[in-house]
């Protein structure tokens, strides 16, 4: 039998994490009706990404698998996630990045809604905005762009590719899907993860409490 072209101890190292990872995010109501998908790159060509249409709730170590970062399937038959591009393009762009992290919690799928039009949610003046890296001060200014939702991959990769040209982001609102979050590792990943849905939640709260939108 070949071996493996990836380390299959840091592959069983990272789907360990992503299993209670991504099971507290479930806990949480952050994945429902088997919605949202995640990943780890394991090196330099290949990634762990959870399988298409399986209950994040319930994720077991059968519910990953491994693609290289073209997408395709890595010794297995299982279909990855229908978002796989939007990972790989991530993992291809940017050295930096370990994690990526896509969640359809109600603040997100919420705010989405609320900011298309305006194609992007403005964080400014929450100390909460230094969990996202290379943060320091309160008194920077986090702009979340909002894509317009399409079932086609590479259109969405593209809008994104465009983005980051711009500058630094730690992530990004789909209208009407949910979040892409993602860092160095899960523990920044989740702590972008974490921030943004907090903070979205606080631009949701002011918006009705204000009346503004
Ligand atoms: C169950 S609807 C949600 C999906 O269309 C998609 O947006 C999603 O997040 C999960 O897709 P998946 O193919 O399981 O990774
Ligand atoms: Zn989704």
């Amino acid at each position: 039998m070949s071996a493996q072209p990836y380390d299959s101890h840091r592959l069983c190292e990272l789907a360990g994490e992503l299993i209670v990872n991504v099971r507290e995010l479930a806990a949480r109501g952050w994945t429902p009706a088997t919605s949202s998908n995640f990943s780890q790159r394991i090196d330099e060509r290949h990634a762990a990404i959870t399988v298409s249409g399986r209950d994040k709730g319930r994720l077991r170590e059968a519910d990953i698998m491994v693609v290289d970062l073209d997408g395709a399937a890595v010794g297995s038959d299982h279909r990855p996630s229908a978002e796989t591009l939007l990972h790989t393009q991530l993992y291809r762009r940017s050295a930096d990045i370990g994690c990526i992290l896509h969640t359809h919690s109600q603040h997100q799928t919420v705010a989405s809604r609320l900011f298309a039009g305006a194609g992007h949610v403005r964080l400014e003046g929450y100390e909460l905005l230094k969990a996202f890296a290379g943060n320091t001060t309160h008194e920077a200014a986090v702009n979340v762009p909002v894509l317009p939702n399409s079932q086609h991959m590479p259109t969405l990769a593209a809008q994104v590719d465009a983005l980051l040209d711009r500058g630094p982001l730690w992530g990004y609102l789909i209208d009407g899907h949910g979040l892409y979050a993602w860092g160095r590792d899960m523990a920044e990943a989740r702590r972008h993860l974490e921030a943004f849905d907090f903070l979205l939640g606080c631009e949701l709260e002011l918006a009705r409490l204000t009346g503004s939108r």
